[in-house]
């Protein structure tokens, strides 16, 4: 698990970016943070990797301090992907790929061995290992990125917006290969968004920040959605939250109710509703009464076993005859029906396993519900999701410091760390790296980056090699932050290797 205790990041201009932030994220499981423009989204994940130094609070990954790791290290275990997959435009599809792998000094074969594996994981043609980035769509670009980040099999992904640079089609179809990935991986991932849609579909647990840092509630999505803690965040997961959560309900709790079928629309009933199927049972349409021999279109269906109540409301609104058809996964077999009432029944069937779960489960307790915040009704997790053994710290995320995040906190050491004692030109924060708030392009540009969409993965993977020579391990004490930074800044230069 990686954990946020009391992290605040105040960058020299004054600027509070993330604000007494504590935040738990379960290993093997999508976090997904979210939040509007600027509420320090980026700034998060980046102190995860130590692309940027938290000012006050410390992170911790497996209950070790990351300050007392090496960024050597650490990166190596994570992957990092950005928006438009931060690929290098003068690097094949293959090469791209094999960025980290020849880094760490892997044979050409085997790093050839591994991209071309990964290719197939993630659904590219390898007919299209020797093309590059530019010969191809933004969809397959981001899951090129994917690729790459997972070439060295790190135990971590850090995402940032990685499926926003395509349209809403691609996008769907990009979420659904990651979330069938995960299931194979398991990755501890952590996902950026702006988009609470794609927060909640992703995220196993999901964070919502407001402008200022600050953590407005943690939670599944179901919880966001049926209990958020207070208007901002009622606001931000939008008016349709009750239909909404209703994705989180499996249909398989639906009693099906049978219709009169028919293969030949001729032999319909004439006194009611007909479903037709085709010769392998699949349903095709429907023979209305009053209209023989004519086939109405049927609307949508919904998969029996892995279909949500979402779904099967869908089903019945779009169907001609206010019954939802029910399908066999795989096969698309004609199940049964159901309709509105039934639904609305499910629903309420739902809640009230809901109510129970919390009521059976007193030390979830009522203060963590009323948050909004504890992960306390996880038996109501969503298909596909799996929630338990986790909890969240609680949401109200400013006591206790001032509006800029620099209240004292005790460090790992037990010495005092404020956001001050950071300023302008102090070691951990005002080295200027590229690595930290000197702003990422300036200093990327400032080692002749020829591409300039890939500076982000530039700087995360450039510490792979630049510590890689700075003699046997010496993990970075917080006693000896300054010092830290050194190896980094001195090999800045030779970060040019990386993008040759
Ligand atoms: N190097 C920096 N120096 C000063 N302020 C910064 C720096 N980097 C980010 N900020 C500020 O910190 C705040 C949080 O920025 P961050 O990029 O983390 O937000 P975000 O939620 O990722 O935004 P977006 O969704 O627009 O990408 C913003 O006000 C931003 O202007």
């Amino acid at each position: 698990m990686i954990e946020f205790e009391h992290v605040g990041k105040t960058f020299r201009d004054g600027t509070a970016a993330v604000v007494d932030l504590s935040l738990q994220v379960p290993s093997g499981k999508i976090t997904t943070i979210v939040g509007p423009s600027g509420c320090g989204k980026t700034t998060t994940l980046r102190m995860v990797n130590r692309m940027i130094e938290p000012s006050t609070g410390r992170i911790t990954w497996d209950d070790k301090p990351l300050r007392s790791q090496r960024k050597t290290t650490l990166r190596r275990q994570m992957g990092y992907v950005i928006q438009s997959g931060g690929l290098f435009p003068h690097r094949t599809v293959v090469d791209n790929i094999g960025t980290v792998p020849g880094l760490l000094g892997w044979s050409r074969s085997k790093t050839q061995k591994r991209s071309l594996e990964l290719l197939d994981a993630v659904g590219l043609d390898r007919k299209q290992a020797d093309r590059y980035p530019a010969q191809l769509s933004g969809g397959q670009q981001q899951r090129v990125g994917v690729a790459r980040a997972l070439a060295a099999d790190p135990l971590v992904m850090l995402m940032d917006e990685p499926f926003s640079a395509v349209d809403p089609v691609v996008r769907g179809e990009l979420q659904d290969f990651f979330l069938e990935l995960q299931r194979q991986i398991s990755k501890t991932i952590i996902l950026i968004t702006h988009d609470i849609e794609e927060a909640i579909k992703l995220g196993d647990q999901v964070a919502i920040l407001r402008v200022g840092g600050h953590l407005a509630q943690v939670g599944t999505p179901q919880q966001l959605l049926d209990e958020p803690a207070d208007p901002f965040v009622e606001g931000f997961v939008g008016r349709d939250r009750g239909y909404r959560s209703l994705a989180f309900q499996p249909a398989s709790s639906l009693d099906l109710d049978g219709v009169p079928v028919v293969r030949d629309v001729a032999a319909a009933s004439a006194e009611g509703p007909t479903l037709v199927v085709d010769g392998d049972a699949r349903p095709v349409g429907w023979v209305l009464p009053g209209e023989p021999g004519r086939t109405t279109a049927l609307g949508s269906t919904f998969d029996v076993e892995s279909g949500t109540l979402r779904n099967a409301l869908d089903a019945v609104l779009t169907s001609p005859v206010g019954l939802a058809v029910g399908v066999v996964p795989g096969t698309g077999r004609y199940a049964g029906v159901v309709s509105t009432e039934t639904i609305l029944a499910g629903v309420h069937q739902a809640r009230a396993r809901q109510v129970e779960s919390v009521t059976v489960r007193p030390e979830a307790g009522a203060d963590a519900a009323d948050a909004g915040t504890g992960l306390a009704h996880d038996d109501e997790a969503a298909p596909g999701h799996d929630h338990r053994g986790w909890s969240a710290p609680p949401a109200d995320a400013s006591a206790g410091q001032d509006e800029h995040g620099t209240a004292e906190l005790g460090d790992e050491s037990g010495q005092d760390v404020d956001a001050d004692a950071f300023g302008p030109d102090a070691g951990a924060d005002g080295s200027r790296t590229g690595d930290d708030d000197g702003g990422p392009d300036s200093d990327v540009e400032g080692t002749a980056v020829r591409a300039p969409l890939a500076a982000d993965p530039v700087q995360h993977e450039a510490a792979l090699v630049a510590d890689e020579s700075a003699g046997p391990e010496r993990p970075d004490g917080p006693e000896r932050l300054d010092d830290a930074e050194q190896p980094d800044d001195a090999r800045q230069p030779d970060d040019t290797d990386v993008r040759r």
